[in-house]
């Protein structure tokens, strides 16, 4: 089972390196192949050149043959190192890319609100950052083996018994080495969560949304307290993993220099017996260091490879991960609103682990209408509307559209059927043009559109006013030193922006309009129900308000209660029930006419 997930990994980085970098990383390979080969060559010619010193015979073609072999081993680690970061950037460019668009077919909602998800994407983050450190972890090991192999060959001839103890030296380093990789990289995945915390503290510190309360509450030293705690945490459980390290590496570093000490005694005696050549000495000498600095190239790259692998399978276990909503091979189209929606018996919570939010909701859409949905906070209603948009799918129960389950419908052919106004609206650091366009990307190019929009949401002549009109960065984020580059919206006048961008969606059969109008001013209020109420005609609408005078005008109204339907009806057969929505709608009333009467 555990190999699975591991081979896996293995052909998804096959697999990218053939996609991303083939003619960099073939070329790199050859010069891996070269740096390893070219110590081993010098090595020899020295050691001849040496031998022929000592004897007699020309010598032209070895100094001539080192001097070439000299400028080729000078050059490669430059040519190495440029084939390395061209290969980093290309593999962690296309990497990058298929991560985001994994994260993209997810269709629902439900795996961004998880916690242990979203720390494996970090980690994937930093797989995709390392991926080029993973390539030079593969032919670092392939360069170190290679290496190892043209020495130990060389050393073979020289010395079996030096040879043998060398390579055994090398196992204990190799075992430990793995060891500690295996704890560093646990180290690190470990502390994830605290990194995510530490960020989410330092954005809140840094950014403008916070930036009043933090202020107005003196909270920013508790604040800092909390993130500082977080990156301690962090910080205590490296540092521990680090001072294991420095001891097992000690431990190591002494291993090899008794090695290489007792290898050089052998050898200068060796020499004085007359059973080494000068020549011999060379060879042997570089034999020793190179074995040893090979070993320690193998045991290293092996051990960071570990650990690179551990961040590459995140990513490659990311790139698998299951679609958070099934979507049926051959989904059911989902066609144009002629009946309408309708929801029976459905149940939903966010996780097992939660309550219950709808217990049993019964309701239909009919398809022209406008249907208004109210209750207190917490009812479900919003829930109710990301089950419409099957960002969720329920637990039990089923949502019909037209008699076509939505279980059965791909949620993108569906979304493209609903226009919507999220009460937590996004607010875009991008021109005010392209705030509204985002609704429907073919509308960049039809600046009459956009501004058709922004006129139904009552926000037209704002925008027109704007210092670049309706390409003026509704933001303050990207000044770059002209004063007319950016501004800011009140809130408000960015609520009507975010209506104008569900708007722009004009040709939808549904539109969902959650608390469209809850920032806005009376007269503003006015204007865009109005306005709504043209733009309504022949389209299913869906009004969330806690105005009740804004959905008094409903076709049809459900009062949710307790994830139920607790009231049905239209505005006057609500008010003659007595119920919950007249007590709701009297006591908004009251309000006004208390005012109106005092
Ligand atoms: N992503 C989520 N994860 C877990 N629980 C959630 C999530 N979103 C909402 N809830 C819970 O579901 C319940 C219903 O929330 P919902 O936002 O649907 O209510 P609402 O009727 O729209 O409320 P309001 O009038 O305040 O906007 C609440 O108890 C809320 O805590």
């Amino acid at each position: 089972m555990r190999d699975q997930p591991r081979s896996g990994a293995v052909r998804q980085f096959a697999g990218l390196v053939g996609a991303a970098a083939p003619g960099v990383a073939a070329a790199y390979v050859a010069v891996t192949v070269a740096e390893a080969v070219v110590p081993v060559l010098l090595a020899w010619l020295t050691k001849l050149l040496l031998d022929r010193l000592a004897g007699t015979g020309p010598i032209t073609a070895y100094v001539v043959g080192l001097a070439a072999l000299g400028v080729i081993a000078a050059s490669l680690p430059r040519i190495s190192l440029f084939l390395s970061n061209e290969a980093s950037r290309r593999l962690s460019a296309v990497a990058t890319e298929r991560l985001f668009a994994a994260t993209g077919r997810l269709v629902g909602l439900r795996r961004f609100e998880d916690p242990a998800y979203l720390d494996r994407l970090r980690v994937a983050r930093r797989g995709c950052d390392n991926a080029g450190q993973l390539l030079d972890g593969v032919l670092g090991l392939g360069r170190g083996v290679l290496l190892l192999a043209g020495f130990i060959g060389s050393l073979l001839v020289l010395s079996p018994a030096m040879t043998v103890v060398l390579v055994c030296a090398a196992v204990p380093m190799l075992v430990a080495e793995l060891y500690l990789a295996r704890r560093r990289a646990a180290a690190q995945i470990g502390v994830e969560p605290n990194h995510r915390r530490e960020y989410f503290y330092s954005q809140l510190l840094t950014g403008t949304q916070a930036a009043k309360e933090i202020r107005l509450f003196g909270t920013g030293g508790f604040l800092r307290t909390l993130m500082m705690r977080e990156r301690s945490t962090a910080d205590t459980a490296i540092r521990r993993m680090e001072r294991r390290e420095v001891g097992g590496h000690t431990g190591l570093a002494a291993l090899t220099a008794v090695v290489a000490g007792a290898g050089l005694i052998w050898a200068a005696l060796a020499a004085r017996r007359g059973e080494l050549s000068l020549g011999d000495v060379s060879i042997f000498l570089a034999a020793i260091a190179s074995t040893q600095s090979g070993l320690a190239m193998v045991v290293a790259t092996t051990a960071n490879l570990h650990a690179q692998g551990m961040f590459f399978a995140a990513y490659a276990e990311i790139l698998r991960t299951p679609p958070d909503l099934p979507v049926p091979p051959v989904p059911v189209p989902v066609p144009s609103l002629r009946q309408g929606i309708r929801l029976r018996d459905v149940w939903f919570r966010y996780d097992e682990s939660h309550p219950w939010v709808l217990r049993g909701v019964d309701l239909l859409l009919p398809a022209g209408s406008t249907v208004a949905l109210v209750g207190l906070n917490g009812s479900g209603k919003s829930t109710l509307v990301k089950l419409l948009c099957r960002l969720y799918d329920p637990s039990q129960g089923t949502i019909g559209w037209d008699g076509v389950d939505l279980r059965d419908a791909d949620p993108a052919q569906l979304r493209t059927r609903i226009g919507a106004v999220f009460q937590d609206f996004m607010t875009y650091d991008v021109s005010a043009a392209d705030n509204i366009a985002l609704g429907d990307l073919t509308a960049r190019d039809d600046p009459g559109r956009v501004e058709a929009a922004a006129a139904g949401a009552g926000v037209h002549s704002v925008l027109r006013e704007l210092p670049r009109g309706y390409q003026t960065m509704l933001t303050r984020a990207f000044f770059d030193g002209d004063d007319e580059a950016g501004t800011v919206l009140s809130g408000g006048q960015w609520q009507r922006v975010a209506v104008a961008r569900g708007l722009l969606r004009e040709g939808c059969d549904l539109m969902i309009l959650d608390e469209p109008s809850s920032g806005l001013d009376p007269q503003a209020e006015h204007e865009l129900h109005r306005s709504l109420r043209t733009a309504r005609l022949g389209r299913t609408n869906l009004l969330i308000s806690h105005r009740l005078s804004a959905v008094r005008d409903a076709d049809l109204i459900y009062v949710l209660r307790d994830g139920r339907v607790a009231e049905t009806g239209d505005h006057s057969s609500l008010l003659a029930l007595d119920g919950e929505y007249a007590r709701l709608f009297r006591l908004q009333a009251a309000g006004y006419a208390q005012e109106v009467g005092s």
